[in-house]
């Protein structure tokens, strides 16, 4: 069975369950103050750890899960022993980038690679987008990225923002440091279960797994629960992690494909603190596509501004004029260059960040108005880059849908 390493991001009141969960103290991805024993830890603070997780790939139903030492004392490593409830079609989840390489076979489908295990949210939105496709697990959205730049694969699918929780900055860094062309989006209801192993009930459950961003859309239902939350890599390795330990009080947030995939029972479903649970997925190519007029596009582009103070007025003049409408203005950082010291005379000295923008616009580039804005537009800029102009998602993502 192969055995690769998995991010849990879990609260450090995770010892009381018996999870032998220990400090990552190299890359504590959540800002966390390793130096704070488990115990003082407060339930809802999520800390960085790693546990060395099994992605097993071909497991057996006999196997019995059993978390031991790897040795190295900041680090554990879980077992595959048994694997109750586990479900066979698991002996078919391809393995997952970054780790051993693609089990990959039919080059007549589209590839779509994405971030997460097989019953990962963003896998639906590959599905979504292209039903035949092979879809191919990655470790991390970089990965994600560099097999499409290989040519391993034809797409990368990633979440861009959620209707709940906001932008997911990491992928808006990630657009502008690779030259991927956004040819698509997808927007998916995210409709959340409370998994959890055979015949469990929520009550027998003292801790939740999921993707922090999904312990985030069922704060309500987790805090009336009384659980301990463990942040993960994405909702199916929480999925995967209940199905292989075997714990009656570890319950997962994930799809119910996810529940199916790893032969979990589904404790409550649509637990998500709003009906309107809405990601949207961006898909990406090696190439542009060349833009239409045929139905509603969208063009996404990043820029940086001069130091004016008229400058930003000026920007979003050029689309206001034209009557185009803004659908998602995003500001991050400009890493390279993060900070300009002001010398100001009057008021002495101040700092200031310096950002890129990121504004998603609702025309063709086919559209003259288009094209005239943003001829505008690069009067203002410093830097100036298309990201892609694609079709508008046009499903319906009311609760009801
Ligand atoms: O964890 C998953 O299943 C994912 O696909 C990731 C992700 C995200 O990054 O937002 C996607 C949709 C849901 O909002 C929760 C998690």
């Amino acid at each position: 069975m192969a055995l690769h390493d998995c991010c849990i991001w879990g609260c450090a009141k995770a010892p009381q369950l018996g999870l032998a969960i220990t400090f990552y103290p190299a890359s504590s991805r959540m800002g966390v103050n390793l130096k704070q024993g488990p115990q003082k830890c407060c339930k809802r603070e999520c800390c960085c750890l790693r546990v060395s997780a099994p992605k097993a790939l071909t497991p057996m139903e006999d196997e019995k899960a059993v978390v031991e030492s790897s040795g190295n004392a900041d680090m554990i490593r879980v077992q595959p022993s048994v694997l109750k409830g586990f479900h066979k079609d698991a002996n078919l989840i391809p393995k997952q980038l970054g780790g051993n390489g693609v089990s990959s076979s039919d080059r007549s489908k589209v590839r779509v690679a994405y971030k997460g295990l097989p019953g990962a949210y963003t896998e639906d939105a590959a599905l979504k987008a292209y039903p035949k496709c092979e879809t191919v697990p990655c470790v991390d959205f970089e990965t994600a990225f560099k097999s499409v730049e290989s040519w391993l694969v034809d797409k990368a699918v990633l979440p861009i923002e959620s209707s709940i929780v906001g932008s997911i900055h990491r992928n808006y860094d990630l657009l502008i440091r690779h030259k991927l062309h956004i040819v698509g989006e997808v927007h998916l209801l995210i409709k959340h279960c409370l998994l959890g192993q055979n015949g469990v009930t929520k009550q027998d459950l003292r801790c939740v797994m999921s993707h922090p961003q999904a312990l985030i859309q069922c704060e309500t239902m987790l805090t009336n629960l009384g659980v301990t939350n463990i942040g993960v890599d994405d909702t199916a390795a929480a999925a995967r992690v209940v199905a292989l330990e075997g714990r009656r009080d570890i319950g997962a947030i994930a799809s119910s494909r996810a529940a199916k995939l790893y032969g979990l029972d589904i404790l409550a479903e649509g637990i998500q603190d709003d009906d309107v649970n809405v990601t949207r997925f961006l898909i990406l190519a090696r190439d542009p596509i060349f833009p239409g007029t045929d139905r509603p596009y969208k063009t996404s582009i990043v820029f940086s501004l001069d130091e004016d103070p008229t400058v930003l007025f000026r920007a979003l003049g050029a689309f206001a004029l034209r009557n185009i409408n803004l659908s998602k203005i995003e500001s991050r950082p400009l890493k390279h260059c993060p900070l300009s010291a002001l010398d100001d005379s009057k008021e002495g000295s101040t700092t200031s960040f310096k950002y890129l923008l990121y504004i998603d616009f609702e025309a063709s580039l086919a559209d003259p108005r288009a094209r005239y804005a943003l001829e505008n537009l690069q009067e203002c800029t410093r830097f100036f880059r298309i990201l892609g102009c694609y079709p508008v998602d046009k499903t319906d993502t009311t609760a009801s849908s």
